[in-house]
């Protein structure tokens, strides 16, 4: 069967991979934007069923490192790379591999919530099924939509307005629809690229409430300049950085409490500890 003919139940859980966590690894990717190298044969393992958070300066290529993570940056004019992502031991660049496919696996959350503003609340959560060709009846939807609001934590608050559209929201609620818009071609990863910098402090905790929650589900790999957040919400952490104009390159990773209270290296330290960045 064909991703153009796939049916709901082909994506439930138990019929498929689909929904089913999955290890990404990354093998020596390097990345260019024209001549200019911004990544240097990373390599970087994502656990199954973990979060593994992204950190480290300003321009060091977290968020290339990301689009990479489900073929986006292949989308962006003169955008070149190397290297293999793996997906369970899959290499998502394979040549006979489907991009929509690599998207449908492994969903993005983008630092400013875009839920479609016009769309009612009830269609933007199932606007991924027919962009990836997956049939559902009328009661499949009423069922994933509740799923899917209830795991992104905006259900009870939205329960009786679902016909309103996705404008309407907070930001903090805008995002966690995005969340739940994601969720709903259930995705084996969910990649997010700051998804609180543009939210208040009460939406952020909303976020991290969320992602916990979503935790053991679905494997997350998350950006964020915010080193509080690192450490309450993942369980690994890369640290990225680019020394004077060098490309971005993986300084040190390992288990979050590691990283934190005891980094191999003294760059790490001056990074996570506030000395720079
Ligand atoms: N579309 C693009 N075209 C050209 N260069 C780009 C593009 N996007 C990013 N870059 C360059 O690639 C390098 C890495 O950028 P990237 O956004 O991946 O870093 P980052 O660590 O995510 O930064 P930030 O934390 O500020 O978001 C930077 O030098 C940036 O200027």
């Amino acid at each position: 069967m064909t991703d153009a003919t796939t049916t709901f139940a082909d994506a439930a859980p138990g019929r498929s991979t689909a929904g089913t966590p999955a290890t990404l690894e990354a093998e020596a990717v390097s990345a260019w934007f024209g001549d200019h190298k911004v990544l240097d044969r990373v390599s970087l393992t994502m656990p199954a069923r973990e979060v593994t958070a992204l950190i480290g300066p300003s321009g060091c290529g977290k968020s290339t490192f990301l689009r990479i993570l489900n073929r986006m940056h292949e989308l962006i004019a003169a955008a070149s790379l190397a290297g293999r992502v793996l997906l369970d031991g899959q290499d998502i660049y394979d040549r006979g591999r489907r991009i929509t496919q690599a998207r449908r696996q492994i969903g993005m959350v983008f630092q400013k919530p875009n839920p479609f503003p016009a769309m009612s609340l009830y269609d933007n959560v199932v606007a991924g099924l027919k962009l990836n060709g997956i049939k559902a009846t009328r009661s499949g939807k009423d069922d994933l939509v509740e799923e899917c609001l209830t795991r992104a934590g905006l259900w009870k608050e939205v329960k009786d307005r679902l016909r309103q559209p996705g404008g309407a929201l907070s930001g903090g609620q805008q995002q966690r629809l995005c969340i739940a818009r994601s969720l709903a071609v259930r995705p084996r990863v969910l990649l997010m690229d700051e998804p609180c910098s543009a939210l208040d402090p009460t939406s952020t905790r909303r976020i991290e409430e969320t992602i916990a929650e979503l935790s053991g589900e679905v494997t997350i790999v998350i950006v964020t300049h915010n080193m509080q957040q690192a450490a309450r919400v993942s369980d690994n952490c890369a640290f990225f950085l680019a020394e004077q104009g060098t490309p971005g390159v993986i300084v040190e990773h390992g288990p979050t409490d590691a990283m934190f209270h005891s980094p191999q290296d003294p760059r790490t330290s001056d990074y996570v500890n506030g000395r720079f960045g």
